[in-house]
């Protein structure tokens, strides 16, 4: 509970105002016992008339108005502190997530992620709308309470000195049962989110491939997990409303029988006495039993604050960023004996290489050669284990990372396509004019595409761009690149699938691009190597040769047998 109740404390003004409110809520609750006290013994002890004790009647009537203003109050403020740390939590979850290395972002479920944003963070609710306001409440209202008793009875109070401890005693066994509990309950949550979403993204290879049912068997022994961790739960909160609530009618009891000999055989107290603390033990012992199911709740929350420390925690190797502007247009990228390694089996080994300001470039390579983890590192999305990539004659770690993205776009296999229209996917937030629209449609090849669309740019695709070819997905891709103007173009070819027009089509794209940007790709036809400027031949994560195809062809062993008859590389 220690991070949960740091960050209640960091809300100095609201836990101060808990306090204030609380000790008025313990005046508030003598005030209450005292005046109905009064009341009973004028009517009917001291034989006063009905008017005689209205005055009575209206302080009772005005502290029963304060005291529900009071809860009221307190449980507002708890839900105001509890809505501060969630939001709170939340950005940090999302800066994060997006902060992540590319490595640890494709690490873990997506739906697991998710279900920590949402589910997760929702689970703290209680710790402040619950559990700290009624802590404050329960200890400071119950000592004002005891004073009072102990102002008008020694021995009454004694009794509840000497009982009272056995209900935190109490609830600390249960704590230590139901954080670990919530744990659980909240990690089978997560996976069967986990789950649910990986399948139903899967659903189309499972239904191709006969096993659907097999999955669909496993979402549910998933779910039934998570109802069985939920009713375990349940459980120890019944068992221990069900104990709180024996331990302090025996308490009362007790109280209750001793009054009652001392009143009624030893006529030792006064009626007036017996009853205000008969109405006090009971509203002493009510704080304590709602602490202990505050408590409860109060300790599922620190399990759900485990996990998302959990989840802030897995930070994973960034690439570092620093301060530098990088204004200039022309952008000069030096490989200085760059090496990267995902930590065991395939490493990059040390690169060196001087990219030209504007041209094509292409990597070529077996598969698994390392290419994309080439490109990946030159794109920043990958930290170098080794060596340094320097741009325009500085570390690129020394830069801004907003700086450097705005000089870099990167198309890759499978862009991705958010729901929404052609325009709003090409654009990406950017405020654009028609006329810009217009050209980079033109440049990207994608103008017969869209005028055949029903409401043209303004065709609303779905999530993931469904209803869209892989090759239209790049070539939209491609769109936002003219759009930007990037200094430096990374490509990711496709493999394979896409028929000879589509590919003419991007081939004049890419080729339109290296005009005036340097075009790095990762190729795969025989057509794009061909054009290339220089080809970064890899093979087993070393660059082996570097040239033009038919330099390449000539001089280096094993480059020819890249290549299939249909002129793809395998
Ligand atoms: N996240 C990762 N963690 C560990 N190893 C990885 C990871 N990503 C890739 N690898 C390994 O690194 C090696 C190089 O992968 P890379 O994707 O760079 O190859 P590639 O040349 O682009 O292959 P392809 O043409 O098939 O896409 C492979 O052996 C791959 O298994």
């Amino acid at each position: 509970m220690n991070t949960l109740q740091k960050l209640a404390r960091a809300q100095k003004g609201r836990f101060y105002s808990l306090y204030s409110l609380s000790i008025a809520f313990g005046i508030i609750v003598v005030a209450q016992a005292y005046f109905i006290v009064s009341i009973v013994d004028d009517l009917f002890l001291g034989e006063k008339s009905f008017q005689q004790v209205i005055p009575f009647f209206i302080g009772l009537a005005v502290v029963l108005f304060i005291r529900a203003l009071l809860s009221y109050s307190s449980g507002q403020i708890g839900v105001k502190m509890a809505s501060v740390v969630k939001s709170e939590f939340r950005k940090k979850l999302l800066q994060a997530y997006s902060g992540q290395s590319i490595l640890t972002s494709y690490k873990g479920q997506s739906g697991k992620k998710v279900s920590v944003m949402l589910d997760t963070v929702d689970e703290i609710d209680s710790f402040y709308s619950k559990y700290v306001p009624q802590r404050i409440l329960s200890t400071v209202a119950s000592v004002i309470i005891l004073i009072a008793v102990f102002s008008q009875h020694f021995y009454s109070g004694l009794i509840i000195i000497i009982t009272a401890p056995f209900i935190p005693l109490f609830m600390a066994i249960i704590g230590m049962h139901t954080q670990k509990k919530s744990e659980e309950k909240l990690e089978s949550l997560n996976t069967f989110s986990g789950r649910f979403l990986d399948t139903l993204q899967g659903l189309t290879s499972l239904k191709l491939f006969g096993r659907s049912h097999h999955y669909k068997e496993v979402i549910r022994s998933s779910s039934l997990h998570f109802r069985d961790s939920t009713m375990d739960i349940l459980k120890v909160a019944f068992m221990s409303s069900l104990m709180l609530e024996f331990i302090s009618m025996l308490s009362i009891g007790l109280v209750a029988l001793e009054l009652g000999l001392r009143l009624v055989v030893f006529q030792q107290v006064s009626f007036f006495t017996a009853f205000f603390i008969l109405l006090l033990v009971p509203e002493f012992f009510h704080l304590l039993k709602e602490l202990g199911s505050a408590f409860h709740a109060g300790r599922s929350s620190s399990g759900a604050a485990a996990k998302i420390e959990e989840a802030l925690g897995e930070e994973g190797k960034k690439t570092s960023w620093g301060v530098e502007k990088l204004s200039n247009n022309r952008v000069e990228v030096k490989l200085q004996g760059v090496g990267f390694s995902y930590g065991e089996g395939f490493a990059l080994q040390k690169v060196d290489y001087t990219f030209p300001f504007i041209g094509q470039i292409a990597i070529v390579g077996r598969s698994g050669a390392g290419k994309t983890t080439l490109l990946h590192v030159v794109a920043g999305l990958l930290q170098p284990t080794e060596g340094d990539v320097v741009v325009n004659g500085k570390n690129r770690n020394d830069y801004e990372e907003k700086e450097w993205f705005q000089h870099v776009s990167y198309i890759t296999q499978h862009p991705y396509l958010f729901s929404g229209s052609i325009a709003e996917n090409i654009a990406l937030g950017l405020k654009v004019n028609d006329s810009d629209m217009e050209e980079a449609i033109k440049k990207a090849n994608i103008t017969e595409l869209v005028e055949s669309l029903p409401d043209g740019v303004n065709t609303v695709i779905g999530e993931g761009g469904r209803g869209l070819s892989g090759g239209e997905k790049q070539r939209i891709a491609l769109a936002r690149a003219f759009l930007k103007k990037p200094s430096i173009i990374l490509f990711d070819e496709p493999t394979s699938g896409l028929d000879l027009m589509t590919e003419k089509l991007l081939q004049q794209s890419i080729r339109e691009m290296a005009k005036h940007a340097l075009v790095i790709t990762v190729a795969h036809r025989l057509q794009t190597i061909k054009s290339a400027d220089q080809i970064l031949f890899v093979q087993n994560g070393e660059i082996a040769a570097i040239g033009t195809d038919e330099q390449l062809r000539t001089s280096v062993i094993g480059y020819e047998q890249l290549f299939k008859k249909g002129g793809e590389v395998q």
